[in-house]
């Protein structure tokens, strides 16, 4: 059997519950990636998210499991996955270019000085700031910082790009003019990615499947959704197509209704739904209150 870009197997994380005994925030995770793929993750928080992220770019471990991209099991951090996490780390000496101009040297030692400014601002002009290429961090509104560590992020060329809900701290329009610069990084890039939202309607515009974790404790990634929609995407069009609509009440449901008792197949793999097919949900459960639908709100509403 042909072996995927990146496996996820059997991944579990068990912490002290601080009262002698153990609490399994996750247990037995289980996927696989495609290279090329864009794959968003939701769950309400505290499932897990961010340390699955965190072990897939080798700077948490699992309690259990393992991963294993390319062939080879990860271990550590490497050159090879990149992460963004919500609040931009650039170094602050440094301008916007300096910021990429600095991994892209690190990555590539051997290139000369010219074609490292030619590709870090190449990167810069796909996210709209070849004009601040001389700005420094602290010159910059908070989205022009993302862009920056967006385009960092994509200018190394990782295998793996780790992206933790980096919009989260933006405002609704700033965040939808950045989604828009991210569709159309990734259609020319077409880098994989593995990206945590809790905006739904961020993920349908992004991914092509869309992991449901089920809440935790003891969480799991229970479902993952087919996003059926053709590239390239716009934010100003996508909801024109049917199966938007579709896609969107799949995942507001599984959110509000049923990730409280959502599972995945016995083996563990994520059950495989396309809404655009008209897959219904596998084990429908009757709607109940539910403390954690102030994130769904949040989800829905975003
Ligand atoms: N060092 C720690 N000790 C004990 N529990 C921890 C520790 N670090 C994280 N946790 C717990 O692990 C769980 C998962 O955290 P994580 O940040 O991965 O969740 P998440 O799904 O990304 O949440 P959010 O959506 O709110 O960002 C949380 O319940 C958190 O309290």
């Amino acid at each position: 059997m042909s072996k995927s870009f990146l496996e996820v197997d059997g991944l579990s994380k068990v912490y002290p519950d601080g009262q002698g005994g153990d609490l399994t925030v996750f247990e037995d995770v289980r996927f696989a990636l495609e290279k090329g793929e864009f794959v968003c993750i939701i769950g309400h928080s505290g499932c897990g998210k961010s340390t699955i992220l965190n072990v897939l770019a080798g700077l948490d471990e699992a309690s259990s499991g393992n991963v294993v991209m390319n062939g080879k099991e990860v271990k550590g951090p490497g050159l090879e996955r990149g992460v963004v996490f919500q609040n931009y780390s650039l170094l602050p000496w440094k301008t916007s270019l300096n910021n990429i101009v600095f991994a892209v040297k690190a990555r590539w030692p051997k290139w000369s000085k010219d074609k490292v400014r030619e590709h870090s601002e190449r990167y810069l002009k796909m996210v709209g700031l070849d004009h601040a290429l001389n700005r420094k961090p602290s010159q910059l509104s908070g989205g022009m910082r993302q862009r920056v560590s967006i385009a960092r992020a994509f200018a190394t060329q990782p295998e793996l790009l780790l992206l933790d809900e980096p919009f989260g701290a933006l405002d609704a329009l700033t965040r939808g003019v950045i989604q828009d610069e991210l569709v159309k990084i990734w259609e020319e890039t077409r880098q994989t990615v593995f990206m945590i939202t809790h905006d739904v309607d961020e993920a349908i515009l992004l991914s092509d499947r869309i992991f449901l974790m089920s809440n935790g404790p003891n969480a799991r990634i229970a479902e993952s959704v087919k996003v059926n929609l053709p590239h390239p995407r716009s934010r100003a069009t996508i909801f024109q197509n049917p199966a938007h609509h579709k896609i969107r009440d799949y995942l507001v449901d599984f959110l509000v209704n049923r990730s409280g008792s959502a599972q995945p197949e016995e083996d563990g793999s994520p059950i495989v739904i396309d809404p655009s097919a008209g897959d219904a949900a596998p084990k429908p459960v009757p709607a109940k209150p539910d403390t954690k639908t102030e994130t769904a709100a949040r989800a829905v509403n975003a």
